[in-house]
């Protein structure tokens, strides 16, 4: 397997981001392969969150933030496309660090995205919101309590409702920004197994400071330093033989 064994779902050109003053990502260049994990890794503050959230525009909430290049998907520039935002963010899904449950039921947590994009009859509704916690391993733990508040699940089952909530507007990349580190062991592995089969249907792009759980999960590992993407390839081999010694050095916990 090499990176350019897989399509590409993603193409970063020549991008620069900026928050004010402070030049956060410094000429990325990068492909994200369809249909497969890609993690982000680097010492805390090299630009990874940075980096994800450019995928989505979620930094167009903050006036000062500003990204300059391109970031294209299917032909089109997210960066200047047109396209509604919120249909952006429905393609390029975001699962948050912490878990992020709408204060409403479960049932209603993943309805109401999937309302905004489609007219589904209750049976569809009902069906999608099943497909959907089924997906995010949370279905048996959940369908005797549907209508019981998302606040009322553990901080595991959160987090996986709120995958399931990201996958439930079937969006095209999903991105999750650490999204088990406010989790223990056994949900940690529940999501990470769910990652596994999350990469059949959609490209995955993860944000992670745990490197077992890169080296476990992802097909394709990013390492970046002080907003620069020092190295970028299959995830075997940058975690066997990197190419770069900062890499060595980093994974093997000499530095960060
Ligand atoms: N809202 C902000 N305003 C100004 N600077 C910011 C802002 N958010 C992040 N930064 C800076 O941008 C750089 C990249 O931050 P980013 O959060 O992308 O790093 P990270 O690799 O995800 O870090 P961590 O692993 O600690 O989450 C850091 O130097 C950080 O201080």
């Amino acid at each position: 397997m090499d990176l350019h064994a897989s399509p590409a779902k993603l193409e970063v050109k020549n991008l620069n981001f900026y928050y004010g003053k402070f030049h956060a990502l410094r000429n990325v260049n990068m492909t994200i392969p369809e249909k497969k994990v890609t993690a982000f890794i680097g010492p805390s503050g090299c630009g990874k969150s940075t980096l994800l959230r450019t995928f989505n525009r979620m930094f167009e909430l903050y006036p000062e933030q500003r990204a300059e290049g391109e970031i294209n998907m299917d032909g089109e520039n997210l960066l200047t496309s047109k396209m509604d935002i919120s249909l952006i963010r429905a393609k390029v899904g975001m699962v948050f660090q912490k878990p992020t449950p709408f204060p409403m039921s479960i049932y209603e947590n993943i309805a109401f995205g999937v309302r905004l994009f489609e007219n589904l009859s209750k049976g569809e509704m009902d069906e999608r919101v099943e497909w959907a916690l089924t997906k995010a391993a949370l279905w048996e733990e959940a369908k005797n309590k549907l209508n019981q508040s998302g606040h009322s699940l553990s901080g595991g089952q959160q987090q996986r409702l709120c995958i399931a909530r990201g996958i439930a507007i079937k969006p095209q990349v999903l991105l999750l920004d650490e999204p088990c580190s406010a989790l223990d062991p056994i949900s940690t592995a529940k999501i990470e197994e769910l990652i596994a089969e999350l990469k059949d249907d959609y490209t995955v792009v993860i944000v992670t400071h745990n490197m077992q759980q890169a080296a476990r999960c992802s097909d394709y590992t990013a390492y970046m330093y002080l907003g620069e993407l020092i190295e970028f390839g299959v995830t075997d081999q940058v975690f066997i033989k990197p190419t770069k010694k900062a890499t060595e050095d980093y994974i093997t916990g000499r530095f960060g």
